[in-house]
């Protein structure tokens, strides 16, 4: 494996939450309320997607408010975001899809990187950069558990994190998965619970997600 100087490695952020929330903060003050409830609810690993206005916002106020939670940011497409998440405090960014110019920037930095791929050919020109650590996305639409079952033959030491579509009635089906340490998703902080102000609810729901897990 290639040599890297990320601050954490993606196989430990992969380890410490087998649920990652896919946040979509639309209004500032909701970002430290919604990152305590997530991790009252047990689930340390966050990604805030750049998708709204403040999410910049957003990942710097966690970082800084939030220090039990590890906070990335998601949908990042190209270096300039990159550098702007990074800027932000992000500890970590996930992108959907993996250009050379992400792959390559990310490796010189000491942000971890973690690239989304739909295919066996992103993967394996990700590994000739160093990586090792997949967001796969959009994991339903791509092929699922099955397709995932199939990478792991030729791709035996390549980890993923299956997101996009993924719903509380399929979820362990991934985490069984043994190239899989966690999943993405974005029902365990639903919008109209942040709009709601219902903190609590997505406690509740962080909880019955990772209970279910244990029994
Ligand atoms: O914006 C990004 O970079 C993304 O990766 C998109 C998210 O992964 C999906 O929006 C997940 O959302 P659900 O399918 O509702 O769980």
């Amino acid at each position: 494996m290639l040599e890297n100087n990320w601050s954490i490695q993606p196989q430990d952020i992969f380890k410490r939450s087998p649920i990652v929330p896919v946040m979509v903060i639309n209004k500032i003050e909701h970002a430290v309320p919604l990152a305590k409830a997530l991790v009252a609810g047990g689930i340390s690993v966050l990604e805030v997607t750049l998708r709204t206005d403040c999410a910049l916002e957003a990942i710097t106020k966690i970082a800084q408010e939030v220090p039990e939670a590890l906070v990335g940011a998601g949908t990042i497409l190209n270096k300039a975001q990159l550098e702007q998440a990074i800027n932000a405090g992000a500890q970590f960014v996930i992108t959907p899809g993996a250009t050379t110019e992400l792959l390559e920037a990310a490796m010189q930095g000491t942000t971890p990187l973690i690239p989304g791929v739909a295919s066996i050919s992103e993967v394996m020109k990700g590994m000739a950069l160093g990586y090792t650590n997949f967001k796969f996305f959009p994991a339903e639409a791509s092929g699922g558990v099955n397709a995932l079952k199939a990478f792991s033959g030729p791709l035996a030491d390549i980890r993923f994190c299956p997101t996009g579509g993924i719903t509380p009635s399929s979820y362990k089906d991934y985490l069984a998965l043994k190239n899989v340490d966690c999943i993405g998703g974005s029902w365990i902080a639903p919008t109209d619970a942040m709009e709601q102000g219902d903190w609590d609810r997505i406690t509740a729901l962080c909880k019955e997600a990772i209970g279910a897990l244990k029994s």
